[in-house]
């Protein structure tokens, strides 16, 4: 497994070396009507990176991922993949959403599923063997003739997340994707994703309001201020890697990390504009 690295400590400013740069996301700005929700948002994602992007519930973290994922056109400044502005969603970027139930199609298997967005990619004799693997990775070895209304939330959110990976993305954005599961299924989902984005070297950016979450998986935390909203702070997480539920969370330095974004979220609630 990649060892985590140290990034700028302070500022809006994004990683050091722009030659692997992915993602980055320039001014950018969204507003419905006339309430200004992301109000110039910069940082850049670098490949290989896993980054939590976390802030106040209201300051657009789905708003963000909506547009960094082309679906939701920015009201200014850009969000630019690969080298190349965001107009649509980009073919090399998948996105996890937390509604599981909404995502998989509930009259398909979990193997149609999972192949359905592949079939532009993957010739029909290649991907067998993609899903096969990525199911294992999941832990859904199988379980891929069952229909998603036959498993629980967790597994329905392993399918989705296996869906994610058998396009094999550049880039993985999860958009709170274990909000909605309990709280053992929780961090049963949080190892998983740092194992298959280890073994699938995938760059995953995971949008999240939990801080404990963010503070655990990310090599790097990126703080939203509330509406609206700018970064307040994009943070290195120099824990070491393999991460451990109980070994990481005991370190001084994760508790000195969650107590920084955990003030910094307080403050910015407190400044945020009430809607
Ligand atoms: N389509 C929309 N039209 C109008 N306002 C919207 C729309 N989508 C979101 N908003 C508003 O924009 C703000 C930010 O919403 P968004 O869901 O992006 O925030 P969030 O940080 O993901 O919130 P939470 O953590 O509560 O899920 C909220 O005030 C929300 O009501």
């Amino acid at each position: 497994m990649r060892m985590t690295e140290t990034y700028p400590q302070t500022g809006t400013g994004s990683a050091p070396g722009s030659a692997d740069v992915v993602l980055e996301l320039q001014a950018l700005q969204k507003s419905y009507g006339a309430a200004k929700i992301l109000a110039g948002v910069d940082f850049q994602i670098r490949r290989g990176e896993f980054v939590c992007v976390v802030g106040p519930s209201g300051s657009g973290k789905t708003t963000l991922l909506k547009c960094m994922a082309g679906l939701l056109e920015p009201s200014g400044g850009q969000t630019v993949f690969e080298g190349a502005p965001v107009t649509e969603p980009p073919a090399k970027l998948a996105v996890v959403f937390q509604d599981y139930s909404r995502s998989l199609l509930p009259w398909m298997t979990v193997w149609a599923n999972v192949e359905l967005p592949m079939r532009n990619k993957f010739g029909k004799a290649e991907r067998p063997a993609r899903i096969e693997s990525v199911l294992e990775a999941v832990g859904l070895a199988g379980k891929g003739s069952l229909y998603p209304w036959q498993m629980s939330g967790g597994m329905q959110q392993r399918a989705a997340i296996a869906r994610g990976l058998a396009y094999q993305p550049d880039v993985l954005l999860m958009d709170e994707p274990f909000a909605a599961v309990d709280a053992q299924t929780r961090i049963e989902l949080e190892d998983l994703v740092l194992r298959v984005r280890a073994e699938f070297d995938t760059t995953v950016v995971f949008v999240t309001h939990d801080i404990d979450e963010a503070v655990y998986l990310g090599d790097r935390v990126i703080v939203l201020s509330g509406a609206p909203t700018t970064v307040s702070r994009n943070l290195a997480v120099d824990l070491p890697a393999p991460r451990n539920q109980v070994r990481t969370k005991s370190l001084p330095e994760y508790a000195r990390l969650r107590a920084e974004v955990f003030e910094l979220i307080q403050s910015a609630k407190s400044h945020a504009t009430i809607r």
